[in-house]
Parts: C-alpha cells; structure tokens; sequence
C-alpha cells in the first residue's frame, strides 16, 4: 500500500484535500478535530498526517511513497533534492516567494551588486560581516555564492524574521512573503534581483520508498488522476 504524507494543519492542509478531492481522490479525516488521523476512499493509499516541514524528511527516509510539501521546504531540508525525490506535480496553492530584503531607508541599494559593496563597507566599518536573518539557511548559502556575494553571516532565524532588523540583531533579511504585508510593516524592502525561490505546494514522490509491483500499479492510477 502506497504511504500519502499531507500537512495536518496549518496553511496547506484544507487546499491539499480539495485538490486531491478535484481530481477524484477522496481524503477524509477520521476521528476528533485534533486527532492526526485520516483515510483515502477508493484507493488502495494510506494517510499520513504530518507537519509540512517534517514531510521532506520521511520522503527522504522512504516512510512515505509521496508527499505534499513546499517546493521550499523540500530544497531546504534535501540535499540534492532531485536525486532523492521527483516533483509529480505542482498543485497551484501555497505560493511564497523566497526573497532578500533590506532597510527600506538603504536609499542607494537596490541590488545584489548593492549589497556586495554595502557587505564590504559594513566590514571595514564594524569589524564584522553583515548579518543576514533568516531560517533558510542552504537556500540563501547557496543564492548568494552563485551570485559573487561572499562577505555576509547568516543568523538563525525561525520565526519574526522581518522583526530582527528593527531589534538590531540582522541587518538584512530572507525569507517568505506573499502579500508582502509583513516585509512593508517593518519597513524592508526586495532586492529587485533578490527572489530566491518561488515556492508553492507540490505533491513530491520519494524514490527510496519501497515500491513493488503493487505500489507502481497504484502510482500509475495517481498520476493519471492528476496529470
Ligand atoms: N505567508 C505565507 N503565505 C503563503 N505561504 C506561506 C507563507 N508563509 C509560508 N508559506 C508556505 O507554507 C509552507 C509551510 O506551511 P505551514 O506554515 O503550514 O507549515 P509549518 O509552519 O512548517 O507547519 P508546522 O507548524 O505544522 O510545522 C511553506 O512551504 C511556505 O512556503
Ligand atoms: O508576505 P506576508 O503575507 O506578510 O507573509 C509573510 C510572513 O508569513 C510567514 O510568517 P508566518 O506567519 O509563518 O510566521 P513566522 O514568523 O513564525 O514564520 C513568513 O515567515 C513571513 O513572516
């Protein structure tokens, strides 16, 4: 039987069971509201309901056959991601944009070049590197050395990120945004080449999970129902 991995709560959920709903599968939870339990009618699938973030991790481990996650958070988590796991199929919600964002009030930096030469002066001026907040921490290593920027830290941040700015303990940030809201709020702005990753929710399959004749078979109808 084919292992389905979907978020049991928080922004993803309700849109995952109405896409798979759309396409003729039926998800149900079972049980009280806060009970992680659920089943799959009419296919030969099991559910297994999971936080998005833990979701690259079993797929990785091969405890779930598919998956329904962030393209963000896959990239994150997975080394090498596409090795390991296939993207069956964007789903169209979730949509995020990883981005870089400074001061608003840093008037003559607009770009990552900008923030090159900003990352030298702060060095020569402060004796240590310009702090960049944010909890992405391979996305953002890997963005910038493929960009030339080198002169920076990251600092560990795993929530108010937009917040560490203002509370003097980054000078620049990464992180999601959607409505841009939180990134206006406190007064950040996007580097115009600054986008990361444009994430959105995307049903992955694992390749190290055990599949036989039978969860091949199953694997077939699910990507027929979902193409
Ligand atoms: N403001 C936002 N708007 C839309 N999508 C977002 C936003 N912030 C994060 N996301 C996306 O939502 C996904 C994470 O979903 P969610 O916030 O439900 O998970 P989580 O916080 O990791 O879950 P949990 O709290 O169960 O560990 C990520 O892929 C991310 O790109
Ligand atoms: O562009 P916006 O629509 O304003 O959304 C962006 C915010 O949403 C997410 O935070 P979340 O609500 O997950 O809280 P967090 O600070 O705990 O990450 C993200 O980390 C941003 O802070």
């Amino acid at each position: 039987m084919i292992r389905l991995g979907v978020p049991s709560k928080g922004r993803l959920m309700d849109k995952t069971f109405q896409w798979f709903g759309k396409r003729g599968l039926t998800l149900v939870r079972t049980g009280s509201d806060r009970e992680y339990a659920g089943r799959v009618d009419g296919a030969d699938i099991s559910l297994v309901l999971l936080s998005a973030s833990e979701i690259p991790r079993e797929l990785t481990a091969g405890h779930i056959h598919l998956g329904v996650t962030g393209s963000d958070l896959v990239r994150e988590n997975v080394i090498g991601w596409d090795s390991q796991l296939e993207a069956v199929a964007p789903m169209g919600f979730g949509h995020a944009d990883l981005v870089l964002a400074v001061p608003k009030a840093w008037v003559d930096v607009d770009t990552l070049d900008d923030l090159d030469a900003v990352c030298a002066q702060f060095r020569a001026g402060h004796g240590h590197r310009l702090r960049i907040a944010t909890k992405y921490h391979r996305l953002v290593r890997d963005f910038l050395r493929a960009q030339g920027v080198a002169d920076y830290q990251l600092v560990d941040s795993q929530g108010a990120t937009e917040g560490t700015v203002k509370n003097g303990t980054a000078e620049a940030i990464a992180d999601i945004t959607s409505t841009g809201e939180t990134l206006r709020a406190n007064h950040l702005k996007i580097l115009s080449d600054g986008l990361i990753h444009a994430s959105q929710a995307t049903l992955f399959r694992s390749r190290k999970a055990p599949w036989d004749t039978a969860a091949h078979a199953v694997m077939d109808d699910v990507r027929a129902m979902v193409a």
